[in-house]
């Protein structure tokens, strides 16, 4: 039986070839305390067995939503290669290491953004932003802007993943992966 990581990193190759941009590019379901959804576009910025990773700002109105129901659904959907991935599961937030690496990583304006953005909160102008962004600047120069305390990666531990593969007819190959003790059972899904 092939492991769902496996063959997630086959595809996830090929869309890096053939997606003309944000091959890693995935909405992100949430649910707030009352089971009401919401969904959004987030970049999978790591991968692995432990995991499917994104960062953001964790005052938000998803981090929010993931704090009072730590659970999400993830989707990729390649449209030059007719596939889709979806993806179930927990999620806990990575450790200080791993977001303070992924921060240095990030160009200088971008992280001062991290710094300027209240996101998800009304903002009253575009001004106050910029102005914001120019604090921010200032107040890290001749310096490294380092990571602010609100700002982290999600981890999205799957129990369930479904590869789709859109064939004539509507005669669609689902394969489902899902978590069973140590390792994972593998079935198919009618289209
Ligand atoms: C292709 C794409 C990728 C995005 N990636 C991220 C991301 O990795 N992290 C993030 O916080 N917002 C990202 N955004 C912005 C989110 O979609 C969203 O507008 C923002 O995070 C606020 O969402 P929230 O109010 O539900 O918390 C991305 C948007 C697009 C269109
Ligand atoms: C607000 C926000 N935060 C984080 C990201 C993640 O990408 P990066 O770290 O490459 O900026 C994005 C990508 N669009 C974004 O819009």
């Amino acid at each position: 039986m092939t492991d769902p990581f496996t063959l997630f990193d086959q595809w996830y190759a090929q869309a890096r070839e053939t997606e003309i941009n944000d091959s890693n590019a995935m909405a992100l379901a949430t649910a707030d305390a009352r089971g009401r959804p919401s969904v959004r576009m987030v970049l999978l910025k790591g991968h692995g067995p432990d995991g499917f990773v994104f960062y953001t700002n964790f005052e938000g109105r998803k981090a929010g939503e993931l704090l009072v129901n730590p659970h999400a659904a993830l989707l990729f959907h390649w449209k030059s290669l007719r596939r889709q991935i979806r993806i179930e599961g927990a999620v806990g937030p990575v450790d200080d290491a791993a977001a303070d690496a992924y921060f240095a990583s990030r160009s200088r304006d971008s992280q001062l953004g991290a710094w300027a953005s209240d996101q998800s909160r009304p903002l009253p102008s575009r001004n106050i932003f910029m102005a914001r962004f120019e604090e921010a600047s200032a107040r890290f120069a001749g310096g490294p802007v380092p990571r602010p305390p609100h700002w982290s990666g999600f981890r999205v531990v799957p129990e369930r993943i479904e590869f789709w593969q859109d064939r004539e007819h509507r005669l669609h190959e689902r394969r489902l992966f899902e978590r069973q003790d140590d390792g994972w059972c593998e079935g198919l899904l009618y289209p």
